[in-house]
């Protein structure tokens, strides 16, 4: 369970997160949305320590995050928006093998969690492939490994589809349905739905720095566009986005999709 009460964090005089009280219990998936700017990043980066709040408090299973940042960043597993600057290592397996071995686990250990977290993002047999020669897709998905093999309860994804063509996105979102099915809780944070929708057990939005919506799906769908959310359009073939959203680009021919 990862809980914040009364969130506060500044940037000078920027309240980027302003009060947030959030319980998000393991095993579910949350889809985090909001325009640019309202505050998404910098809320689920207090989700594992990698800020101090200004005011209130995040907890992770009921612990104090400041009080315990290697349980708060086991169990809760960030890929952040452009995974090329998250790959530590050269080749595939060495790079999902880093955090394990800095958790002091046991060779034998290791290896168990590389293949499991390659397998679980449909890259069995890549360990030997070398970073550099990898798709964005590919990438991505190797970053979204890493931090499985920490075996985390929640893996936070930041804008997963930032830069990814279509089959990219295909193959992530797939990804992710059989991680959810398998009892991972996930928080995936975008200001665009149109993947994720139906992945999602609840749908929080932020407009800033405030939680504006918390809602199943169908019941936040039709609030989401006044935030600056893109939502499927049930008609398919365009999407809606409200005037602080990123719309200019919904006309896109490549970026349809139904
Ligand atoms: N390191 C920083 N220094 C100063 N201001 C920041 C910093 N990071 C974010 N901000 C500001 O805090 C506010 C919230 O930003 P944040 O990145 O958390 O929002 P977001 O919803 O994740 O946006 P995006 O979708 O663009 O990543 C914005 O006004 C942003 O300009």
């Amino acid at each position: 369970m990862i809980r914040t009460v009364n969130l506060v964090h500044r940037y000078g005089d920027v309240v980027a997160v302003d009060s947030v009280s959030l319980s998000i219990p393991d095993g579910e998936c949350v889809v985090l949305a909001g325009a640019n700017g309202s505050g998404k990043t910098t809320l689920v980066r207090h989700f594992n320590g990698l800020l101090e709040s200004d005011e209130g408090r995040v907890e992770v299973n009921g612990r104090r995050v400041g009080a315990d940042l290697v349980a708060a960043r086991t169990a809760v597993g960030i890929v952040f928006q452009e995974p090329r600057d998250q790959l530590v290592a050269a080749t595939v397996g060495a790079d999902v093998a880093f955090g394990p071995e800095n958790l002091g686990l046991g060779r034998a250990e290791i290896d168990r969690r590389v293949a499991a977290s390659l397998s679980a993002v449909d890259l069995d047999g890549r360990k030997g492939v070398r970073v550099g020669e990898l798709s964005g897709g590919e990438r991505q998905r190797v970053a979204v490994a890493g931090a499985l093999a920490m075996e985390p309860d929640h893996l936070v994804l930041d804008e997963p589809f930032t830069g990814l063509d279509a089959p990219a996105r295909t193959s992530v979102v797939d990804r992710l349905r059989e991680l959810s099915a398998s009892g991972t809780g996930l928080v995936i944070v975008t200001h665009d739905l149109r993947d994720v929708l139906d992945l999602a057990d609840r749908v929080v939005a932020m407009a800033e720095g405030r939680v504006v919506v918390d809602a199943p799906p169908d019941e936040a769908a039709a609030s989401l566009p006044a935030y600056g959310v893109r939502v499927p359009d049930p008609a398919c073939g365009s999407t809606s986005a409200g005037p602080d959203g990123d719309g200019s680009s919904d006309a896109a021919p490549r970026d349809r999709r139904c």
